[in-house]
Order: C-alpha cells, then structure tokens, then sequence
C-alpha cells in the first residue's frame, strides 16, 4: 500500500521532509538555461530541458534524506506537451531512485471526467486491449469541492495500483479562509471535508493504522491541524506552507500523533533556490549541495520540535 511504503520510507531515512520540485525558469542557474537555449533557442524544449537538468542534480542530492518528491504540475505544464514530458521524465527518475512520488495536480470533477484523470494520474488508460501507463506517480492531490462522486473514482485507482491521495482539506493560501472557514451546519466547511476524507480513508488502512487517503493541511494554520488530527486520525497530512510561506517546526507539531507519525512536511523555494541566499558560501553550480544542506537542516529543525515535544518516532 502507498501509506505503507511512505511510512517504511519516513524511517528508513528519518525524515518527514518532501522536496518540492517545483522548478522556476528564472531561478535555475544561469549557466543551465544558457546551455539549452543554446542548443534548442529560447523556446519550450529548451524550457523544459533546463527545468530537467535542474531536477536532475536536485533528486541527485537529497534522495538519501527524503522520503518523497512532490512536483508540481503547473510548473510543467506552463512549458505545453515539452514541459509535460519533464514532469514525467523527473517522476520517473525520483521513483528510480526510490523516492515516493506526490504529483501534485489538484484534480477533482464529475465522477466520468474524475475517473480519466485518476487513470491518467495513477492507474491505467486502456488503448483497445492494451492497458498503459502514462504518468506514474505514488499519489496525488486531489479537490474534494465537487463532493463525494469526485473522490470516489480516485478510490477505485488507489485500491486496484496501490495508489495514494491527499485531498485537499485546509489549505495554505492567504484567503483559504474565504470558503473554507464557511460554517454550515454548525461545522466549517474544512472541517466537514475532513469528515468526508475521514469516511474514505476507512476504505484503504495500512498495516500502521494510516490510510492511503490523507489530507493537505497547511502550516500556516496551525491552530486548525490540532482539530483536524482529531477529525482524521488514520489520514497522514501533507503540510504544505513551511519556510517561504511562513510555517515553522513549531507550527507542525500539531499535524503529529502522538507517536511522531501521521505528517510530512513540504517545502519548494527554500530548499531549491537555496544557493540563491547564500553566495558567499555556493556558486550557481553548487546548487545541489546548498539544497541537500537546506534540507538537512529542514530535517533536523523538525526531527528537533518533534523530539522536545515527546513526539520522535524512531
Ligand atoms: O495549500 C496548499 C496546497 C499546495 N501547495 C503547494 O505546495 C508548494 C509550496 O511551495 P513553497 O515554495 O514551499 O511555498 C507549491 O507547489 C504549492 O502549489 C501550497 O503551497 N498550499
């Protein structure tokens, strides 16, 4: 089961961190964009090969520290079909070198329309009597606003692959509130999406007691994930929020159990443009050395929080 591999994975390399790969033309070094314009022109293959390279060298460094990637898709689609084939070309590096793979594509439909993108996401697309892959990820990132019928296809994908998601549930966003903070029926609108993620992870529980249906629940609301560990006991969190939007060690905690499982923590611009705060220590070659450091210290800041509060898993 997904839930299974990630936690095993959390342990192996004692880490909650996810590098988020959510490559920036204008922020990869200088001497990488100039290398593919002048292979291919200032034009889109050039865009997404350099967004490649960069990826590249950035899985090379922190996938013996993380347990799991999450690329985000827009940042590759924004290059058309060229962009695309680096989102999957990276994907399929960082599951080469045993990393767990969150896309991040924050789909959700009708249930038909929901069922294609499961398929193209995580399960199968049937060509006659062929079934084919065509992006392999681990999990994705699901919008749960179109309701249950919109879940549901995911489900079915999950349960046949071994497939995970995170839906979405507190978001990170200045103005998540606007919608989600809503109260209706006494309850706020996150709250009873929670409970509607807390029915779905029922259907996938793993040998730890976590489900391979969890939630984004972000870092910069910290006083909610308190309410939402209780409304989700069996689904892991995807914090998203931390560093460049504000979050900190301390802002987590919460996301935790009290064992020091049920969360991983993601974090993009810090950790991928880190040798961009730093130029007195890193050149823009040492790119990858200066996010492996980044991450590192992300790691030991959270590992650090969860073990003062009692709450050290290993
Ligand atoms: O509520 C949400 C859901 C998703 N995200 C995504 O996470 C990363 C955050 O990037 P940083 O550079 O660490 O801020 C990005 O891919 C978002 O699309 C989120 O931020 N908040």
């Amino acid at each position: 089961m997904f839930i299974d591999r990630l936690i095993r994975q959390i342990q192996e390399k004692k880490s909650n961190v996810v590098v988020g790969l959510d490559p920036r033309l204008e922020m990869i070094p200088k001497f990488i964009r100039e290398k593919h314009y002048g292979l291919y022109g200032k034009n889109l293959r050039a865009a997404a090969e350099a967004l490649w390279e960069f990826n590249r060298e950035i899985i090379e460094s922190v996938y013996d520290i993380v347990p799991a990637v999450k690329p985000q898709i827009a940042f590759y689609e924004q290059y058309g079909l060229e962009g695309l084939e680096a989102y999957q070309r990276t994907c399929n590096l960082a599951k080469e070198k045993g990393l767990l793979v969150i896309g991040d594509i924050k789909r959700g439909d009708i249930g038909t329309t929901s069922k294609a993108y499961a398929d193209a996401h995580l399960g199968m697309v049937q060509v006659e009597d062929e079934k084919l892959e065509a992006f392999s990820v681990d999990a994705v990132t699901v919008n749960p606003y179109l309701g249950d019928d919109c879940l549901k296809e995911f489900i079915g994908d999950i349960q046949t692959y071994q497939k995970g998601m995170f839906v979405l549930v507190k978001t990170s966003n200045p103005t998540s509130g606007q919608l989600q903070d809503l109260e209706s029926g006494g309850m706020k609108i996150y709250e009873i999406v929670a409970q509607m993620v807390n029915r779905w992870s029922k259907e996938t529980l793993g040998e730890y007691g976590y489900a391979s249906v969890g939630a984004v629940v972000a870092a910069t609301y910290p006083e909610q994930a308190r309410t939402l560990r209780m409304l989700m006991p069996a689904s892991y969190f995807l914090v998203p929020g931390y560093g460049a939007q504000g979050g900190t060690a301390k802002d987590i905690l919460d996301c935790f159990d009290e064992k020091g499982l049920g969360a991983i923590i993601n974090s993009s611009r810090d950790i991928l443009y880190a040798y961009r705060k730093n130029p007195k220590e890193y050149g823009e070659e040492d790119f990858g050395k200066a996010a492996r450091a980044e991450t590192s210290r992300m790691r030991e800041e959270i590992n650090d929080a969860l073990d003062e509060n009692g709450k050290k898993y290993w």
